[in-house]
């Protein structure tokens, strides 16, 4: 390549320093599933010295129960009033018309009449599929493509609002913050002891009840202070994790924590282990019983996403498809399961809301695990 058409490059971590110096308003992106581990104090502190208006988006709202949403923002408005958090699934596009109304709102508020918003975050927690969200296209390139000089786009977001398609990646600054965000898999820690023990402090601030319940009634822990090597010695003699001499295993103690951390046993909410049951019954009770506190019920993609990414139901077998609906809320969900092919699937579901008197507003399906789902929404 000659020098006339070579592109200097930013590198990736800087470009989210420059979305800050450039952009009225960032939306530092987080994972809704864990807004804690996946949140970066030294960018929002700098972003606030800039006088910069952050606005906190939890994205993959789609996987979180709604009880936790709603403890994550009554948490977030009691530390910080000033700090706003907005709820989003960037696949679904839920939330994002909130997100984008609350920009409008900064923006004229403070007169700004030709707004720039900018998007950072660490990796993997879905800044490209939030800008694809909120612009309707699928430019947004990766974070690791870097190139702010040359390859950055301005997309519009309304007349006066444009965003920036180039999110700026956070790099993760060192091992631990590697695990915290699951880009580390527990077999590769080296030192696991500091990050365990930062997962029990961030998961007890939250709520202690986790922390306890994970250590049994044998280990007796009131406040996020007791979070130290000590508990993790303690944690390690209940689990028998005995070196040679009798020592406790420390590594292998806080690599067990760690594992069960990013497998989801041990976090805000525990993730359902798996189970081989084999379904007889042709009661939907068993898949409806997951949607009960489920946020986007009247929009059917949503809801094959939402049940697609619960172990229990990927793992299950049935004997025979399975037809049944189920009001919730005010709307009435037809859903067809384990179906041969996705047609035989939409089929049942439009017979059903026929025979039923329901018409449907919202259809979409897809797999739990190797079984077949179509969902049908209606009224
Ligand atoms: N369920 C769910 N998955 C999502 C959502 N947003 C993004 N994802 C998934 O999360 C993964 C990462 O999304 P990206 O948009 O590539 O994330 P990114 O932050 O741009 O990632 P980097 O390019 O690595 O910095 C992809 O598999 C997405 O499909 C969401 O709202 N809900």
């Amino acid at each position: 390549m000659n020098n006339k058409n070579k592109i200097r490059r930013v590198p990736a971590k800087k470009i989210a320093h420059k979305i800050i110096n450039e952009c009225d308003v960032i939306l530092m992106v987080v994972d809704g599933r864990n807004p804690e581990g996946t949140r970066n104090m030294q960018l929002e502190e700098r972003i606030k010295k800039e006088d910069k208006k952050m606005i906190l988006v939890l994205n993959k709202a789609d996987l979180v129960p709604k009880h936790v949403i709603e403890k994550w923002s009554s948490k977030f408005k009691q530390e910080n009033p000033n700090t706003k958090t907005v709820f989003v699934s960037s696949t679904n596009k839920k939330g994002t018309k909130i997100l984008r109304d609350d920009i409008k709102y900064y923006l004229q508020i403070n007169k700004i009449n030709e707004g720039k918003v900018g998007v950072v975050g660490y990796p993997n927690v879905g800044k490209s599929s939030l800008i694809n969200a909120l612009t309707g296209k699928t430019s947004a390139l990766s974070g690791l493509t870097a190139g702010l000089t040359k390859g950055e786009q301005w997309i519009k977001l309304t007349k006066k609002i444009k965003l920036l398609d180039t999110p700026g990646v956070i790099e993760p600054k060192d091992e631990d913050e590697l695990v915290m965000i699951g880009a580390i898999r527990y077999e590769k820690i080296e030192n696991p002891v500091d990050p365990a023990i930062k997962i029990l402090k961030l998961l007890g601030s939250f709520d202690m009840d986790i922390v306890r319940k994970y250590c049994g009634d044998t280990i007796e822990i009131n406040d996020v202070e007791e979070i130290n090597e000590k508990l993790i010695e303690k944690i390690g003699k209940k689990f028998n994790f005995l070196g040679k001499n009798g020592i406790i295993d420390m590594k292998r103690t806080a690599k067990y924590i760690i594992k069960d951390y990013q497998g989801g046993k041990l976090n805000y909410y525990e993730v359902k282990k798996k189970s081989r049951e084999q379904i007889r019954s042709t009661n939907i009770g068993f898949i409806t019983k997951h949607l009960k506190d489920f946020l986007f019920i009247d929009d059917a993609n949503a809801v094959v996403s939402h049940l697609s990414d619960i172990s229990e139901l990927s793992d299950v077998k049935v004997r025979k498809p399975i037809i049944g609906s189920k009001k919730i809320d005010d709307a009435t969900v037809i859903i067809s399961f384990g179906e041969k092919t996705a047609n035989a699937g939409r089929k049942k579901v439009e017979e059903k809301a026929k025979t039923d008197g329901i018409t449907l507003y919202s259809q979409g399906g897809g797999r739990c695990g190797k079984n077949r789902i179509f969902i049908g929404v209606g009224e």
